[in-house]
């Protein structure tokens, strides 16, 4: 049986480990503390009992949080096959979790990197096994999202690739090939219209709400981009668009004030109950 370690329990850890265990994988998940993972447990079973009226597939909550173990620490994924890394976006704190993971790991265990536009050979780098490590860009929600990007590092072998393709497929996902450029697609563009979305804001131009109206009843986009700024989590967008600036060394991607702030502030979006908007706790 493979065994799957998820590194990371917020937004996108939570989304992952719930995508593999509804699809029959085990899973053991990992934070800094109990705390979070106390949440996270929490955060999967209410969605997994939502699932059904979100538009995925009945599932039996119970059944899906019994195929996922949660431990604190990094060193906790020894065993897994394959680790899929979710953990903060800055390069500092995922620096650690690889050269944690490289050492206490077998020598065959992938790892996929989850990241916004962290360069994939980069944190190949930090690893002794930069033929097995390969990035996956999961939109969010995880569960809900029917296609994600694939990215190999510049060692990545086509075995790995092919392995995780398979996992991804397991899981529902079409993987959609994109080649190791910081942001990859997705975020190379999706970034720079959020934090222009913020300086529209910043500078009164509108408000957020008349911002992402423009969106919605002008353009027929689902989400504007500040309700998607919510969403992903202001600090990581924040975080994201701070590596694209320094990687491309281009002022197109000098980060807001106003994003700087509210990451400051506490106002992350959904996931701490206030950003551009307010959310109900739940
Ligand atoms: N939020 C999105 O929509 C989205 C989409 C695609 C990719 N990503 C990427 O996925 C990654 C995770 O993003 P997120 O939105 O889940 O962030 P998040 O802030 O919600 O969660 C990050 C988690 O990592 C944990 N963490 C930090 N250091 C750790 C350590 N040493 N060991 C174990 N856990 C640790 C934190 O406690 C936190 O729970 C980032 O690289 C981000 O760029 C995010």
């Amino acid at each position: 049986m493979t065994v799957i370690g998820v590194v990371g329990a917020g937004v996108m850890g939570v989304g992952v480990a719930q995508n593999l265990a509804q699809t029959g994988h085990d899973v053991v998940l990992v934070d800094k503390d109990e705390e979070i993972l106390a949440a996270a447990r929490a955060t999967i079973w209410r969605n997994a009992r939502m699932s059904r009226l979100m538009g995925g597939p009945a599932l039996d909550p119970d059944d899906v949080l019994s195929r996922i173990t949660t431990a604190v620490g990094a060193e906790a994924v020894a065993k897994a096959d394959v680790v899929i890394e979710n953990v903060t976006e800055n390069w500092d704190v995922k620096r650690s979790v690889y050269e944690t993971m490289d050492a206490v790991c077998g020598p065959d265990t992938i790892f996929v990197v989850n990241t916004s536009a962290i360069p994939i050979t980069k944190v190949a780098a930090v690893t002794g096994r930069p033929d097995k490590v390969v990035g996956v860009h999961f939109m969010n929600p995880v569960p809900a999202k029917p296609a994600c990007e694939l990215i190999p590092g510049f060692h990545t072998t086509a075995e790995t690739v092919e392995r995780v393709r398979d996992l991804l497929s397991a899981m529902g996902k079409k993987a959609i090939d994109v080649k190791d450029a910081c942001g990859f697609v997705s975020n190379r563009v999706l970034m720079l219209t959020v934090n222009e979305a913020a300086f529209l804001v910043h500078e009164g131009v509108a408000t957020a709400e008349s911002v992402d109206e423009v969106f919605r009843s002008c353009f027929g986009h689902p989400m504007g981009p500040l309700e998607t700024a919510d969403l992903i989590g202001v600090d990581t967008i924040l975080y994201s668009v701070e590596v694209l600036y320094e990687h491309y060394a281009d002022s197109k991607y000098r980060p807001c004030p106003l994003l700087k702030q509210m990451t400051d502030a506490g106002l992350h979006g959904r996931k701490s109950g206030r950003g551009f908007y307010t959310y109900d706790a739940n």
